[in-house]
C-alpha cells in the first residue's frame, strides 16, 4: 500500500519521521510523500527525514512559533483561521499515487489534539482515498495515573510545582486525548492508538522513551504496507492495498502487534561476502520445514500476547491482517497458515488477510498483526475514569 503522511506537532511529527526512516530501510518502499505540520518551529526545525520545504509551521502570530502549551482551542482555532496554509501543506501530497493517508499525532498536545482534526477534514475533501490516524496517547506517568504514583513513592511525593511537569492546567494531556480519540474516531478511517508506557523501561523517563516507541510504531505500519508492494522474489501471498482497507476501519480503535525471531538467512558477511553473494545468487539456508513452522507460529503468538501497540482485550478486535517478514527460505505456506490459524484462535476473528514479504536480507522472521475493531482496553477506561469521560470507543 502506497501511503502519504502527515504529521501533526511535535510527537506526530516525530513519528512521520520516523515512518520516513522506516522506508528507507525497507527493501519494498511504501512512502510517497511526508509533510510536518506544527506550531512549533523549533520542533519542526529538528525533524531529520521530511524536506525543509514539506514542513509548515502553522500559528507563528498567535505562539511565536513556540507552540500552544497544551491548548488543544487554540490550535484548533488555529488550524480554522489558517485553513489555506494547511490545505497547501496537505496539497503538495500527491494524491492520486497514493492509496491511504497517514495523520501521525501525539494525542495529548495542543497542536496534536487540536489540529489532526482539520487535517482529516482537509484530506477527507482532498484525497478521495482512506485517512487512518495514527495516535499516541500520552503515559500514564505524564497524566498523573498509577505510573506517577510509583514516580512519587520512589523520590518522595510530589511536589505542587512538580505536578505541573505532568498534567497541571497548562497541559491538559488527559482531556486532549480523550477528546481527540473521541472526535478521530468519528471523523476518520481508522484510528491506531500507542501506548508509550508499552515501550518504556522501568525508571526510563519518556523523553527516552519515544524515539524506541515512534520507531517500533513506524516499523510496525511499514511493515504492514510494504507487505503489498514486495515484488521480489516472489511471495506467498499479497496483502493489497484494498486487503488492507477492507482490514482498517471497523468500529473501535485499532492497534498493531509485532515479534520476530532471528534467523539465518545464509547471506555472507562483509563486502567480499556480499560480492560473493551477489556472484553465487547468494546461498539459500536449507531450512527445515519443521522448524520453519515452529518459529512462524511461535512468533505469532509473541506478536499477539506481547507488545501491542496498546494492550487491550484481544477478543474484542473484529478483523485482523498479517504481515510476514523473512528470508524467502523460511517463509512455509505450511508455516504461515498455522501462524494464521493461531492468531485466529487467539483473537476469534476468523477470516484474516495475510501477506508475505521474502526478503534475502532479512535477519529474522517478523510477524505483525493489525488488529482492527478493537473496543476494550484497559487502558481507554482509565483515560475515561481519568477525564470522567464516558465510553471513548
Ligand atoms: N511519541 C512521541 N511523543 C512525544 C514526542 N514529543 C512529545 N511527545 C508527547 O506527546 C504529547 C504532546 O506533546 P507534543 O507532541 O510536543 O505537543 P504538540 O502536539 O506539539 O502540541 P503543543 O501543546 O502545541 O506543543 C505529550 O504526551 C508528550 O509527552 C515525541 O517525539 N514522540
Amino acid at each position: 500500500m502506497k501511503i502519504g503522511v502527515v504529521g501533526v506537532g511535535g510527537g506526530g511529527t516525530a513519528l512521520a519521521d520516523a515512518l520516513v526512516a522506516a522506508d528507507a530501510d525497507s527493501s519494498a518502499p511504501f512512502l510517497v510523500d511526508a509533510v510536518a505540520v506544527d506550531t512549533d518551529a523549533a520542533a519542526l526545525e529538528a525533524l531529520d527525514g521530511i524536506a525543509d520545504d514539506d514542513r509548515h509551521l502553522l500559528g507563528a502570530v498567535h505562539t511565536d512559533g513556540n507552540g500552544t502549551a497544551g491548548d488543544a482551542g487554540e490550535a484548533a482555532r488555529i488550524a480554522r483561521e489558517e485553513r489555506p496554509e494547511l490545505q497547501a501543506a496537505v496539497d503538495s501530497l500527491p494524491v492520486g499515487s497514493i492509496d491511504a493517508t497517514v495523520v501521525c499525532a501525539a494525542l495529548g498536545g495542543g497542536t496534536g489534539a487540536g489540529v489532526a482534526p482539520a487535517v482529516v477534514d482537509v484530506l477527507g475533501q482532498v484525497t478521495g482515498t482512506p485517512v487512518y490516524v495514527a495516535g499516541a496517547l500520552p503515559g500514564v506517568a505524564e497524566v498523573g495515573g498509577d505510573g506517577a504514583a510509583a514516580d512519587a513513592t520512589s523520590d518522595g511525593p510530589k511536589r505542587a510545582d512538580e505536578e505541573a511537569d505532568t498534567d497541571g492546567p497548562d497541559r491538559p494531556l488527559a482531556s486532549n486525548a480523550a477528546d481527540a480519540v473521541g472526535t478521530l474516531t468519528a471523523s476518520a478511517d481508522d484510528l491506531v492508538l500507542v501506548d508509550p508506557d508499552v515501550w518504556r523501561a522501568s525508571g526510563a523517563s519518556y523523553e527516552a522513551t519515544w524515539p524506541r516507541q515512534d520507531a517500533a510504531l513506524a516499523e510496525r505500519l511499514g511493515a504492514l504496507f510494504a507487505a503489498g508492494e514486495a515484488t521480489e522474489p516472489t511471495p506467498e501471498r499479497v496483502l493489497d492495498a484494498s486487503e488492507l482497507t477492507n482490514t482498517f476501519g471497523a468500529d473501535g480503535v485499532s492497534v498493531v502487534g509485532a515479534a520476530s525471531t532471528a534467523v539465518e538467512n545464509g547471506r555472507r558477511d562483509g563486502v567480499v561476502g556480499g560480492l560473493l553473494d551477489k556472484l553465487g545468487g547468494g546461498a539459500e539456508p536449507d531450512v527445515d520445514e519443521g522448524e520453519a513452522v515452529s518459529v512462524a507460529v511461535n512468533t505469532a503468538r509473541k506478536a499477539v500476547t506481547h507488545r501491542l501497540s496498546l494492550p487491550c482485550d484481544l477478543t474484542s478486535a473484529s478483523r485482523a491482517a498479517i504481515a510476514f517478514h523473512a528470508p524467502p527460505g523460511w517463509l512455509s505456506r505450511r508455516g504461515l497458515e498455522r501462524a494464521r490459524s493461531l492468531v485466529a484462535e487467539e483473537t476469534g476473528v476468523p477470516e484474516i488477510r495475510w501477506g508475505d514479504h521474502p526478503d534475502p536480507h532479512a535477519e529474522s522472521f517478523r510477524v505483525t498483526v493489525l488488529l482492527s475493531g478493537v473496543d476494550d482496553s484497559d487502558r481507554l477506561t482509565a483515560l475515561e475514569q481519568t477525564v470522567g469521560a464516558n465510553r471513548l470507543v
